[in-house]
This record gives structure tokens, C-alpha cells and sequence, in this order.
């Protein structure tokens, strides 16, 4: 019997297949992990935005965690879209009795500004699932809206960092510097002692769509095989970097990350050939 490592998702759809619950299955399965998903909402979107949204009810939320935690552990759980307090008070109840790592992702927006999350459920969000977070990965945006610091420099980003951690209980946050400008894209990793960066060369792409998602996911796999934190986010940047590397240029707006980007590293990079469909 192979040791079959299994990952969770908890969160919402994207039917282009770009983010949410698509995009975390598909980097489970190129980080080989045994992907399992709980559908939070359904979303209307793709890469020019979202077009309508759809949630599931909370007892059907409640039902497919019963479905998965009754029958199949998953050694790692990441949560992505959440949109209501309820929703999140009955993921943290059975997230309580779990011994998994769990893996936040505080999604507010979509990359085309659309809210995914009631802006009355952000303290909830703190209260029920932080101080339960093996990690937080926040972008600029929702770090500033998590802590209500302006994140502007390494100075701000280290003051948020140790907010999430110390005051509200993350074991670990993980602020991520997309957002921001310069030649490099640098996250940093702070666990309560130490602060460590993950930087890569910035890729001028607008096809962006999924990046949080996929990096997140990537990080929740590696956790999931027992790899350190360090050593999941450090596999999860270049999975991340190499997605956006040889992001797809599809659809009419922001293209997705591509998945299995990874695979064609031995590829020459030719500025115009990432953006070919293969
Ligand atoms: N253009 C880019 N080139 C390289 N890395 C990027 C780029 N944009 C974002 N990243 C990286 O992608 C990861 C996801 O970050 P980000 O895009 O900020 O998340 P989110 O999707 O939650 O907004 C981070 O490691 C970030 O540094
Ligand atoms: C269901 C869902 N969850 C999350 C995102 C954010 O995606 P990104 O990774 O681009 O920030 C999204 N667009 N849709």
C-alpha cells in the first residue's frame, strides 16, 4: 500500500479554471497529493472577471465536511473564499478538532476587484480562523484589511506580520509582495521568531489569474508530505514563479497561471513564447 498523502480544499469555484477550488486541485495533483475539495461557493467567473456568485447553504457546507471527515483524513486542509460568518464558524468547528495543518488564504477580492467575502465577515475571519492557522497568506491588500496597518515598505510589512501573528494567533503568516512594486515579486515568512523572504525575478505578465490560489495550494501539498514550513514555501515560490513564468495566455482578460509550468523549465524562455497556447 503506496503512503497516499491527502490535501483539502476548502473554498469557491472558478469554472475557467484558473483559481478557487480548479486551480488548488490541479497544483495538488502536480504536487503529488491526493486532492479532495468542499465547495463553499459557486462562482460565475473567468478571466475578465466575475459575473455572478452563487453560496452553497451552511448546512450543505457542514454536510460535505462530514462527507470528507468521516471517511478520509486529509494530512493537510488550505481554505480559500469564504463568504459569511457562518460559513467560517462551521469550518472552524470541525477545523478545531483536526490535527491537519491548515493553510489560510484570507480571500477578500477577485484579481478584477470583485468582493468575495462580506466586508462585515473580515473580524470574523480573525476570530474564528486565524488563531487556528498553521499559516495565513495574505497579499498587501488583505494584510492592510486584516490588521489596518498601510503596508508600504519591509518595515510596515514586518509590523502586520507580527500582528497577525502575536495579537490575533496564527502560528505563522506568510505576507506575500505581489502587489508591489520593483524587479523582484518577495514574500516574507514570519513565525513568531524569525522573519526568512522568498524573492523571485518579477515576470511582466498581466495573466495573474490564480497565482494566490496556486501558491497557497502548493504550499498546502508540500505541508501535506511532511515537508517543513520553510521548505513549503520555498517549493511553493518556484511552483508559483514558474506558473506565472509560463502563465496561458487564454481567454479575452487575465490569463490563467499555468499549472503544470514546472514540467517545461528545461524550455528556453522566448519572451513571446510563454504567452502561446500548447
Ligand atoms: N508578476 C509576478 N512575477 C512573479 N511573481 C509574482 C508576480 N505577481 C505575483 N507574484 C508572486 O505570486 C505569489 C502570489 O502572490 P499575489 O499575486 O500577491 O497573491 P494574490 O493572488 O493573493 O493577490 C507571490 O509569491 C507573489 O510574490
Ligand atoms: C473562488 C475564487 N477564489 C479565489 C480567487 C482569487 O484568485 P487569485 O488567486 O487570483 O487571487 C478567485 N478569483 N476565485
Amino acid at each position: 500500500m503506496p503512503d497516499v498523502r491527502s490535501a483539502l480544499t476548502i473554498a469557491g469555484t472558478d469554472p475557467s479554471g484558473g483559481a478557487g477550488i480548479q486551480a488548488d486541485l490541479k497544483t495538488f495533483q502536480e504536487r503529488e497529493v491526493y486532492g479532495m475539495s468542499v465547495i463553499t461557493s459557486l462562482v460565475a467567473q473567468n478571466t475578465t472577471g466575475v459575473q455572478a456568485i452563487h453560496h452553497v447553504p451552511v448546512t450543505f457546507l457542514e454536510q460535505q465536511l462530514e462527507s470528507i471527515f468521516s471517511d478520509i483524513i486529509p494530512a493537510a486542509v488550505k481554505t480559500g473564499m469564504i463568504a459569511s460568518e457562518e460559513m467560517m464558524q462551521c469550518i472552524a468547528a470541525v477545523l478545531h478538532k483536526s490535527k491537519a495543518a491548515y493553510i489560510m488564504d484570507p480571500v477578500m477580492y477577485a484579481k478584477s476587484g470583485h468582493a468575495l467575502m462580506g466586508e462585515d465577515s473580515r473580524d470574523a475571519l480573525k476570530s474564528h480562523l486565524v488563531p487556528l492557522a498553521t499559516l495565513v497568506t495574505p497579499n498587501v491588500p488583505e494584510a492592510e484589511e486584516l490588521t489596518g496597518i498601510r503596508i508600504d515598505d519591509e518595515s510596515s510589512i514586518k509590523t502586520a506580520a507580527k500582528r497577525i501573528v502575536r495579537e490575533y494567533g496564527a502560528k505563522a503568516v506568510l505576507l506575500k509582495g505581489g502587489h508591489m512594486e520593483g524587479a523582484f515579486a518577495a514574500d516574507w515568512l514570519y513565525d513568531g521568531e524569525n522573519f526568512t523572504s522568498f524573492t523571485a525575478e518579477r515576470v511582466q505578465t498581466k495573466h495573474t489569474h490564480g497565482t494566490g490560489c496556486t501558491y497557497s495550494a502548493a504550499i498546502t501539498a508540500e505541508l501535506a508530505k511532511g515537508r517543513s514550513l520553510q521548505q513549503a514555501v520555498k517549493v511553493g515560490k518556484e511552483f508559483v514563479t514558474d506558473a506565472i513564468r509560463y502563465s496561458l495566455q487564454l481567454g479575452k482578460g487575465n490569463g490563467p497561471t499555468n499549472h503544470w509550468g514546472y514540467r517545461l523549465k528545461s524550455v528556453p524562455v522566448q519572451e513571446e513564447q510563454h504567452h502561446e497556447v500548447y
